[in-house]
């Protein structure tokens, strides 16, 4: 089975509330769809999101990378190679990880294809269903309890509470948030970068102190500040959970040996795929850390290739892959059931859409 071609397209989703973190604030979802078509007829599927304020690329950057970089360097490929697919995808062009990711999720779902198998369990097999958490977006603390109290409602029990905009104000936040909740919702708190090291030290104690039972807290400062992340490890009891820090295998070495967090969080958009993720979920688990799976904001097509992989992974140990639940509709029918916080894996072969 050869590549034979990549043609690219742009999957759209209306989100149903603004999506705010530290970082953006975004209303419309605007990706990029890949189809790698191979020689007996097979398509593959994959997507790729322009998170410009982490990854650095946009649907334009996306789109070059891909049509001049990627795609002369594996066409006519054979499917079945794939390591030697991912060393020249890897080498084609440096970085623009989430076009990396969308051809590599493309090619899994033609492995996948040509052995009629699921792809979660040609990758591994270890679970059928997941559990996901769902963003609270970082705004006033009455709007954030009253999204809190909604999402539960839908059936959500674990929160991943956004804050890092107003630090002054984000213990009340999540205090606020907690008191509303009661004690057996898992909150999980994502910084996306935003407080100083001693900022994060000083939130984290309080909320120790007043017993506010936060699971996590993801990406407290800097993604560059290795030493500001250790700081904050190493003076706080709570978990701590590196997610912008780590895009690459030898970025994961890293906070590990420093000790800069106790939990990594995994995207496909941050690793360039399935192939780099892999190699980063096993250091993880050789040296005793879990991890996450996460993503941006993507739609089903890639959220559904991360939740193949992240089944396939015992040390996958929190999900968050809430990206099709925060969109008004799928933009593709198929795919593992998205069914309030339960995603069940399908055992259609590849990542389960019908081309
Ligand atoms: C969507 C997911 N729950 C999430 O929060 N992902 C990122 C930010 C994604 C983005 O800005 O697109 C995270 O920081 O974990
Ligand atoms: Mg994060």
């Amino acid at each position: 089975m050869k590549i034979k071609d990549i043609v690219i397209g742009v999957v759209e989703a209306p989100l149903i509330t603004p999506f705010k973190t530290a970082l953006r604030t975004v209303y419309y979802i605007r990706n990029i769809a890949i189809y790698v078509h191979a020689d007996d007829g097979q398509i593959g599927i994959g997507e790729a999101a322009p998170t410009a304020v982490i990854t650095g690329e946009t649907n334009a950057s996306i789109t070059e990378a891909i049509n001049e970089y990627i795609k002369p360097a594996i066409i006519g490929m054979d499917v079945e190679d794939i390591s030697q697919i991912m060393e020249r995808l890897d080498k084609s062009i440096y970085k623009n990880t989430s076009a990396k990711a969308a051809i590599d999720m493309a090619i899994y779902d033609l492995l996948a294809k040509r052995y009629q198998a699921p792809l979660y369990k040609l990758l591994g097999g270890y679970r059928k269903e997941l559990v996901t958490d769902i963003t609270i977006s970082v705004n006033e603390t009455a709007e954030m309890v009253k999204d809190s109290l909604e999402a539960i409602k839908r059936g959500f029990q674990i929160l991943k509470i956004k804050v890092g905009k107003d630090p002054a104000g984000d213990i009340a936040r999540i205090l606020a948030i907690r008191d509303a909740v009661g004690p057996t919702i898992t909150l999980r708190v994502d910084a996306n970068q935003g407080w100083t090291p001693k900022e994060a030290v000083r939130i984290i104690r309080a909320l120790e102190d007043a017993n506010a039972n936060i699971e996590l807290v993801e990406q407290p400062v800097h993604y560059s500040d290795i030493e500001g992340m250790q700081y904050v490890t190493a003076n706080t009891i709570t978990n701590i959970l590196a997610d912008e820090s780590v895009f690459s295998p030898k970025d994961a070495i890293t906070v590990i040996e420093k000790r800069a967090a106790d939990l990594i969080n995994i995207k496909l958009m941050k690793t360039g795929g399935i192939y780099q993720a892999q190699k980063i979920c096993n250091i993880a688990e050789a040296n005793g850390i879990q991890c996450m799976i996460g993503c941006m904001l993507e739609t089903k097509i890639s959220v559904s290739a991360a939740a193949h992989f992240a089944a396939s992974q015992k040390n996958i140990t929190m999900v968050d892959l809430d990206g099709p639940i925060l969109c008004v509709k799928d933009p593709v029918a198929g795919g593992p059931i998205f069914n309030g916080q339960s995603i069940s894996m399908l055992d259609k072969p590849g990542i389960g859409f019908s081309l």
